[in-house]
């Protein structure tokens, strides 16, 4: 199957001379329909970074991004606008909400701004609802919402568009863990069911697990032979919520950078010298999956 993301030889350098530091280095990547693909690293590794690149919010200093065959590293910045909204879906670390509007408000959004028809939009969002586990809180604004049901918002929002890349920074960095546990299974059933191509970027080895492949990022590059993620068997709910409060906030770094380019506000919805080889695909067994979705609890 042909990748939906092709990333090829992309290189990012913020500034110039002897202060110039490198993002990314000499990425390769491939990423199929229905795959989710969850890129770790340590902070500074350079996956906010590379998110932001696959999102179009800043383009590599060298090297091809071509996204379901579109080349996006070549496309003039006016094209990227309409290529982030036909194209791609975004998740937020903080959600993303826009406060003033009710839960359906904000997935009915990108429709909008699609044009898409108003008797489509309403039947679309109530699908989007009551599939993210929220037919009964359309109605509800953000703030009269849980942390878990937020983020059920923003994943409904990001895929409202049918989008074919969901691209999501540390989606559960501000979830305890049972309700990062569901949404990261949401996260893998949408992918699976609606055949998008995901990227997720992580520090929490819970959703790796879940992954059919994972990225090791360090220092800019992709390492090869990533050990495995460890999972945190012992982690009590609120050991593992300390470290999601005390996880660095990549998805606001990647709004920062996105603004600092003056590429996208956030309500368009879209948030900043030898190659290696990609990591082995360690791609997940059916019956994994099969846990997944049998796992999952909506809230
Ligand atoms: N706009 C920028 N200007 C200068 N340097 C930058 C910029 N954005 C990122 N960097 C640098 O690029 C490297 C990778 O940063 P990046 O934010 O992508 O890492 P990360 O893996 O997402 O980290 P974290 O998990 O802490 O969010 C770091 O050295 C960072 O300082």
């Amino acid at each position: 199957m042909s990748p939906i993301i092709s990333v090829r030889g992309v290189t990012r350098v913020f500034g110039t001379g002897p202060a110039a530091v490198a993002g990314c280095r000499d990425i390769d990547l491939d990423v199929t329909a229905g795959e989710l693909l969850v890129v770790r690293g340590p902070s500074g590794a350079g996956k906010t970074t590379l998110l932001t690149l696959l999102g179009t919010l800043d383009r590599p200093s060298l090297g091809t991004i071509v996204i379901d065959g579109v080349d996006t590293t070549a496309a003039p910045e006016a094209e990227l606008v309409g290529i982030r909204r036909r194209l791609l879906g975004f998740v937020f670390q903080r959600f993303g909400l826009l406060p003033a509007l009710t839960a359906a408000e904000n997935v009915e959004l990108p429709l909008r701004l699609a044009g898409v028809g108003r008797d489509e939009r309403s039947a679309r969002v109530a699908l989007l609802l009551e599939r993210v586990g929220l037919a009964e809180h359309g109605l509800q604004h953000p703030d009269e919402l849980s942390g878990g049901q937020q983020q059920r918002v923003g994943i409904a929002r990001a895929l409202a568009a049918e989008p074919r890349v969901l691209l999501a920074d540390e989606p559960t960095g501000q979830l305890d863990s049972a309700t990062a546990s569901a949404v990261m299974d949401l996260v893998v059933e949408l992918v699976h069911e609606n055949g998008v191509a995901g990227v997720v970027t992580t520090h929490d080895p819970a959703f790796m697990e879940r992954a059919d492949r994972v990225a090791h990022l360090h220092d800019g590059r992709l390492t090869p032979n990533a050990p495995p993620p460890v999972a945190p068997p012992s982690s009590s709910p609120s050991e593992m919520k300390e470290s999601a409060r005390s996880a660095p906030n990549t998805g606001a770094v990647m709004a920062a950078a996105a603004s600092r380019r003056s590429c996208i506000s956030e309500p368009e919805l879209e948030p900043g010298t030898e190659p290696e080889p990609e990591p082995e695909p360690g791609r997940r067994s059916a019956s994994d999956r099969g846990r997944s979705a049998r796992n999952t609890q909506r809230r």
